[in-house]
């Protein structure tokens, strides 16, 4: 089976979800930011601090381009989308799904969490335009799937009947 991108906007539930799409479908999870947290050995949050954006974008890509591209779900990081380079590598590998829920869910989810610098010091209204700005590259995916208000569950019982629509070609 070719990957599983988990693609979305901060606070979608990607890391969440793929943890328990992995426990249902029997196959590896692997977190773009908790491999780049991991080989750096700086929090995000550190990395944004010390190197800033740019330097944690180039991680982002360096660590994509050296995960499994077969039987592997991975969640990625909410900025993923933002490089032509890391889309073009996640359509050519595997299959995005993009996770979406309205901003008012995801403020509330993220904005007290210090760990996400993008997030941290932001209004929910330049919240909303970040995600604005991104918007076109989350909707270029093969799935999506709403997660606002919706259990975790729920979500992944979702999201495997729509991998299996996808499989036999009516998605
Ligand atoms: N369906 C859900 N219902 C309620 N809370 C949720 C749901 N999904 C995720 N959460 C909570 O929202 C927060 C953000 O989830 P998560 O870290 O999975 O998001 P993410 O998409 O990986 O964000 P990031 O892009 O910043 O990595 C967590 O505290 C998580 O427990
Ligand atoms: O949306 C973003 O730009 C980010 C999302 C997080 O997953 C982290 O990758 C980091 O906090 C940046
Ligand atoms: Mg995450």
């Amino acid at each position: 089976m070719k990957a599983i991108y988990l693609t979305g906007f901060m606070g979608a539930g990607k890391t969440t979800i793929g943890e328990q799409l992995g426990i249902e479908l029997s196959l590896p999870v692997i977190d773009t930011d908790k491999e780049i947290e991991k080989k750096q050995g700086l929090t995000i949050k550190q990395i944004f601090e010390q190197y800033g954006e740019a330097y944690f974008r180039e991680l982002e890509t360096e660590i994509l381009k050296t995960l499994p591209s077969e039987n592997v779900i991975i969640t990625t990081g909410g900025g993923i989308v933002i490089k032509r380079e890391n889309r073009e590598l996640m359509k050519n590998n595997g299959q995005i799904i993009l996770l979406h829920a309205e901003i008012d869910v995801v403020y509330e989810r993220i904005h007290a969490d210090p760990n996400r610098p993008i997030a941290s010091k932001k209004s929910k209204q330049q919240l909303a335009s970040l995600y604005l700005s991104r918007k076109s590259f989350y909707e270029d995916c093969t799935i999506k799937i709403e997660t606002g208000n919706k259990s975790i569950a729920e979500i992944v019982k979702d999201m495997i009947l729509r991998l299996k629509k996808v499989e036999i070609g009516h998605n």
